[in-house]
């Protein structure tokens, strides 16, 4: 059963549905504490047997005066249980509690029995062992090691208050070691990823929107040995800033202290990155580049902060139905622009890891450390830079009705707006979309609720495509637009970009795929 599904259904912990979990059989997966209680592993759960606990306000026992003797059980996931152990006098358990509106947000919980008789005592010892090895199933990693970066202006000043308050005292009670420093400045996460000592962390996490994780991609990329750094280093984001696209991909939550939960429990996965030429300068890119209508609704709607993540439908809008058009030539080297070749392709791989993720089997595809035939420094650019001449195999076009140019590596852009429901963390390609600025409005409307469906792709309209590497000369002159690279504002200038398989790692909850459900692509 999905660990998800597990914590809808037992949102009443003391609900006793789960009693038909207990695999009465194995005496080895029961402990018997003291209070009269038991604790039993169950199939995705731990079960509580607790009796005479609660003292109920009944007519029948005087409004509570006497206390009534109700037998209890608790269904706790595995997956929320973040540690146990056992001291020679009590079991000790720290898991976290959905909390909030629609269970979104969780809070740590503790719950510790006594176990007094001393012939009990192994078991106890092997029994905590065994919850452990449920909670931690082989491929995560326990206690990581994490260096945690946060942007005090992240989120509107929130990041530190969201960090105290519900993000440390998860992973404080899963046992993380756990090493914290704020940002002073802009580019401040590069140099700390730059000069980071890569053997003494397995983590770097960041307390902010999509701009820190953007710089410790690049800083990981300017350490002594980038490629083993940007191989042993995962980056994860704990969604504190205005744009929290990575977490929303790699959790399925902007909550931070759900988000906080799946740092602990979530596997490593590769991730191609994008490496960026433009000017003299290179840099690489993990989630997105917009051209035209994303880029001016990312960027040009600061004044709008106020309406939240709605801010950036409402750009979109705005500007989709004034038929605002970015003239450029764009060269591609195209992998495939079959629409149902793609839409196949994704449905079938994202069908075999869910299954996969749902039986715990998943596991990182990539050894941690680089091979002998792997070089240790970062691979040359395949295709140049922007100032070269084009290489062989582009295709060139020339748009002069150009509305949207938008190429992704990750599903979701926004909470709710799954712009490449195609997209892979490492399949080796970007998803690239293109959309005329001068469609009518109507079909302009019916985009925009394509795109919180995640079916853009099926759309004549919209050209979806495959791509390895391509090329992008905004036609107009150099004030006219914005071009945003991974939600961050960069010259109005021709760039080009091509991907560089599984050259970063993340922290995934669905390991090699985002979460989208490719049935809903039909
Ligand atoms: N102490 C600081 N002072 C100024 N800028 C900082 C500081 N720390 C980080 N930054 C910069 O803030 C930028 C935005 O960061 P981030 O994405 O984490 O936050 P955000 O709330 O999503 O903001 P935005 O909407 O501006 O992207 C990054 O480019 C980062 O370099």
């Amino acid at each position: 059963m999905d660990n998800n599904n597990l914590e809808h259904h037992n949102s009443n912990p003391f609900e006793d549905s789960a009693a038909s979990d207990l695999p009465v059989s194995d005496s080895t997966a029961v402990l018997t504490v003291d209070r009269n209680a038991t604790l039993t592993l169950g199939t995705d759960a731990l079960i509580l047997l607790d009796e005479g606990l609660r003292h109920k306000r009944t007519a029948s026992n005087f409004g509570g005066l006497l206390p009534q003797l109700a037998k209890t059980t608790r269904a706790i996931p595995f997956h929320n249980i973040l540690w146990a152990a056992f001291d020679d006098v009590e079991v000790a358990i720290n898991y976290t509690k959905p909390t909030g509106r629609k269970a979104g947000s969780c809070r740590v919980e503790q719950i510790s029995y006594a176990v007094t008789d001393k012939s009990l005592h192994n078991h106890a010892k092997r029994w905590v062992e065994q919850l452990l090895n449920r909670a931690y199933p082989s491929n995560v990693m326990r206690k990581k090691r994490i260096k945690v970066l946060i942007n005090p202006f992240g989120g509107q000043g929130q990041a530190q208050k969201l960090w105290t308050t519900q993000v440390e005292p998860v992973l404080v009670a899963a046992n993380c070691q756990i090493d914290v420093e704020q940002t002073t400045y802009r580019g401040h996460a590069i140099e700390i990823a730059k000069n980071l000592d890569i053997e003494a962390y397995d983590v770097v996490a960041c307390a902010s929107g999509d701009g820190l994780p953007h710089e410790v991609f690049n800083g990981l990329a300017k350490h002594p040995s980038p490629r083993l750094a940007l191989r042993k280093i995962a980056v994860f984001q704990i969604p504190c800033g205005s744009g929290n696209a990575m977490s929303l991909n790699t959790t399925g939550t902007a909550s931070p202290s759900l988000a906080a939960l799946e740092l602990v429990k979530a596997i490593r996965a590769p991730l191609d990155l994008m490496a960026i030429s433009q000017g003299s300068e290179v840099f690489y890119s993990f989630l997105s580049q917009a051209v035209g209508i994303v880029a001016e609704s990312d960027l040009g709607t600061e004044t709008l902060r106020w309406m939240g993540s709605f801010r950036f439908t409402w750009g979109f809008l705005v500007r989709l139905v004034g038929k605002t058009i970015y003239p450029a030539e764009v060269s591609m080297l195209v992998d495939t622009k079959d629409k149902n070749e793609i839409r196949n392709a994704y449905r079938a791989t994202a069908e075999k890891i869910e299954a996969d993720r749902l039986r715990n089997v998943l596991s990182e595809s990539r050894a941690e450390v680089l091979s002998d035939q792997e070089d240790a420094q970062l691979p040359p650019l395949k295709y140049g830079t922007v100032n070269d001449d084009l290489p062989a195999g582009f295709s060139t076009e020339d748009m002069p009705n150009l509305g949207n140019f938008y190429v992704g590596n990750m599903c979701l852009m926004s909470a709710d707006l799954p712009f490449f429901s195609t997209s892979l963390p490492s399949d080796g390609r970007m998803d690239l979309l293109t959309i005329a600025g001068d469609i009518p409005s109507i079909t302009a409307l019916r985009m925009l609720t394509s795109v919180e469906e995640g079916t853009l792709i099926n759309h004549p309209e919209v050209a979806y495509q495959k791509v390895l590497a391509y090329r992008i000369k905004p036609r107009v002159a150099p004030t006219a637009g914005l071009i945003s690279i991974d939600g961050e504002s960069v010259p109005f200038e021709p760039f080009q970009a091509e991907i560089v398989p599984q050259l970063g790692t993340i922290l995934s909850k669905y390991g090699g795929y985002y979460g989208f459900d490719g049935r809903k692509l039909k």
